[in-house]
């Protein structure tokens, strides 16, 4: 049974980052007002564009180019990132490697690197960049790094399935980023999308195969989970197992909730299972994150 931890009382989507923090460039309020605004205007922008609303559409544009667009945004993240808020968070993933893959794979002693996809890479020198095991796979919208590419993983192409035991990545992280998606369908497009990159066993090293591989490490701010309307642990439960995932692990802070789960083919349900918005708890105070699954 998972340890919930002590995140008892409901926080707010914004209050997502660690806090405690000496010197940096922008106090962590600030980048927090920055990370929250955006979100914001993009689903401002998202409902505008949907209801054809061209006017709006093209002042929440101007605002956001004028408030330094998804560049400043990710800037807010870089800080969140950094050592004095809490760190990255991949650091957790590496921690989990290490406790999970049979020492033969942790000690460097593999035939080759495990693959990691990072969906969302904002740095190159973070826990997982820099660890032995893993040879890391970077995208983002909007590249700041040329070992970044600037890419859409929802527009990534998907390699044929024959493929994927030579392609397939071992890990796909989607760290912050699934809560970066402005509405709750897309939202589930991409958790849908993830296993499509996903390596097919047998692999190289299956000698040493590991059980918890292949895998997707999966952060959303706790609030998404703890203190949403329309998701919970159950929900977040059902909605991965009928994608063929079931968790290995599970740890929530006071501003995040960190997950990975093992894929296996064996278990997706073919003709997917739909989960719509669904009220699964009242209350004024609780937010609006919802994952929809179609
Ligand atoms: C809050 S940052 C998260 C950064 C980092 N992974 C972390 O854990 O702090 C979210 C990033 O996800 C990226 N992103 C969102 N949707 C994406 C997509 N469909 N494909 C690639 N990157 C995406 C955004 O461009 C943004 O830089």
């Amino acid at each position: 049974m998972a340890k919930y931890g002590k995140a008892s009382r409901p926080k707010l989507l914004s209050h997502t980052r660690p806090a405690s923090i000496k010197k940096t460039t922008l106090p962590s309020r600030a980048t927090r007002s920055v990370i929250r605004n955006h979100h914001t205007l993009t689903k401002q922008l998202k409902s505008a564009i949907t209801r054809n609303d061209s006017a709006t559409a093209a002042s929440l544009q101007a605002e956001m180019e004028a408030k330094g667009g998804l560049a400043k945004y990710q800037e807010a993240s870089i800080q969140g990132q950094s050592l004095q808020r809490g760190g990255d968070s991949s650091r957790v993933l590496i921690r989990w490697l290490a406790e999970l893959l049979p020492p033969e794979l942790h000690a460097g002693k593999q035939e080759r690197k495990l693959r990691l996809l990072e969906v969302g890479a904002l740095r190159t020198d973070n826990h997982c960049s820099r660890s032995g095991l893993l040879s890391v796979t970077r995208i983002d919208l909007h590249s700041q790094h040329p070992k970044i590419q600037t890419q859409d993983f929802m527009a990534r192409p998907i390699p044929p399935s024959a493929m994927l035991q030579i392609e397939g990545f071992d890990i796909v992280s989607l760290s912050l980023v699934v809560n970066f998606v402005s509405d709750a369908v897309g939202r589930g497009e991409m958790l849908k999308r993830v296993s499509s990159y996903l390596r097919v066993p047998p692999s190289e090293y299956e000698d040493v195969a590991d059980p918890s591989l292949p895998a997707l490490f999966l952060v959303l701010p706790a609030p998404c989970v703890t203190n949403s309307r329309y998701l919970n642990e159950e929900r977040i439960e059902s909605i991965m197992q009928s994608l063929g995932y079931k968790r290995i692990r599970r740890k929530i802070s006071a501003k995040l909730v960190y997950y990975l789960w093992g894929f296996e083919r064996s278990l997706k349900v073919e003709t997917s299972k739909s989960f719509r918005k669904k009220e699964l708890r009242g209350g004024a105070s609780r937010n609006n994150f919802a994952i929809v699954v179609t």
